[in-house]
């Protein structure tokens, strides 16, 4: 089994200390989340992890090869982030062609077939795509390198509602038919959590949750009904968040949900948004 391991590691810039001793794993074929809010130090972890930037102190490695040191380690691993490493001048059908000269085993039919789906323009240059155009040259690209460990820094960035469900389709699809390790770095969390397997929350720096999604999910419940019985039900427990939508009310709540439940009341699963902003805000 691969696996890529962070260990012990620390960066700061200047004053702000932007990752402290984070130490966590990435295992093969699992599509990870992972989630902060901004400033968190996601980006920070992921351009370590990828050898863009150096860390003060730890080590990453993959199969206990440091991916500092070793680029047949890195050569696994492929970053998707706003950083344009292609020349700028250079048109999408070009930037496509080169790719397999560094990724041997990037599919450029399935590249150009992506980008017909996408509707990308592959005959301009990097540097006149529109925002979103700019992502989805980028989530093509990683789509189609085959490495075994691919890092997504918000993806959908500048996506249309349109793009992004097509986007997320097209992932699952391949994720499927060809499974390998996705870490997803992204702010929309109600659309990631369909897709994530596995959860890892940053906060100021340091790692606060890492486990699988439905561990994560099961620290606490939903509970739907009647206004009035839902009312009289969260009395002395800690609800993170309520919705009402007409009569009918639903509280997020932290922990097991009680034994014996009032009649015409009903549990689900929890949210992992309302879940995030409960672990992650300032209070
Ligand atoms: N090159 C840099 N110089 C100075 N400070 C930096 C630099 N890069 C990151 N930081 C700081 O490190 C901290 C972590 O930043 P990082 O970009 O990793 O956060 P993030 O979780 O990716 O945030 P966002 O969701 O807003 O993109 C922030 O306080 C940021 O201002």
């Amino acid at each position: 089994m691969s696996r890529i391991e962070v260990k012990d590691v620390s960066k700061s810039f200047k004053d702000t200390q932007a990752l402290s001793c984070v130490n966590l794993c990435f295992e093969e074929n699992t599509i990870y989340g992972l989630l902060g809010r901004n400033g968190a130090g996601k980006s920070t972890l992921l351009n370590i992890i990828n050898n863009r930037l150096f860390a003060d102190s730890g080590r990453v490695t993959l199969d206990n090869k440091s991916l500092t040191e070793n680029t047949d380690a890195l050569s696994s691993c492929f970053l998707a982030n706003e950083s344009n490493l292609y020349p700028e001048g250079m048109k999408v059908s070009q930037a496509l062609k080169w790719s397999q000269e560094f990724y041997p085993d990037f599919d450029r039919e399935y590249a150009k077939k992506l980008c017909e789906s996408f509707k990308l323009p592959v005959k301009k240059k990097i540097k006149d795509l529109s925002t979103g155009y700019r992502s989805i040259f980028q989530n093509i690209v990683a789509l189609s390198v085959n490495v075994p460990f691919v890092f997504l820094d918000e993806p959908v960035l500048g996506l249309d509602a349109c793009h992004r469900d097509l986007f997320y389709r097209t992932l699952i699809e391949k994720y499927s038919e060809q499974p390998f390790t996705i870490v997803i770095s992204t702010h929309l969390i109600e659309e990631a959590a369909n897709l994530i397997e596995h959860v890892v929350i940053i906060k100021n720096g340091e790692i606060i949750r890492n486990e699988p999604l439905d561990t994560l999910l099961d620290s606490g419940y939903c509970i739907s009904g009647p206004g009035a019985k839902i009312d009289a039900y969260m009395e002395g427990k800690e609800v993170i968040g309520v919705d009402t939508l007409g009569g009918l009310k639903t509280a997020y709540v932290m922990g097991a949900p009680a034994s014996q439940l009032p009649s015409g009341t009903e549990v689900s699963k929890m949210d992992l948004q309302k879940l995030f902003i409960r672990l992650t805000d300032g209070a």
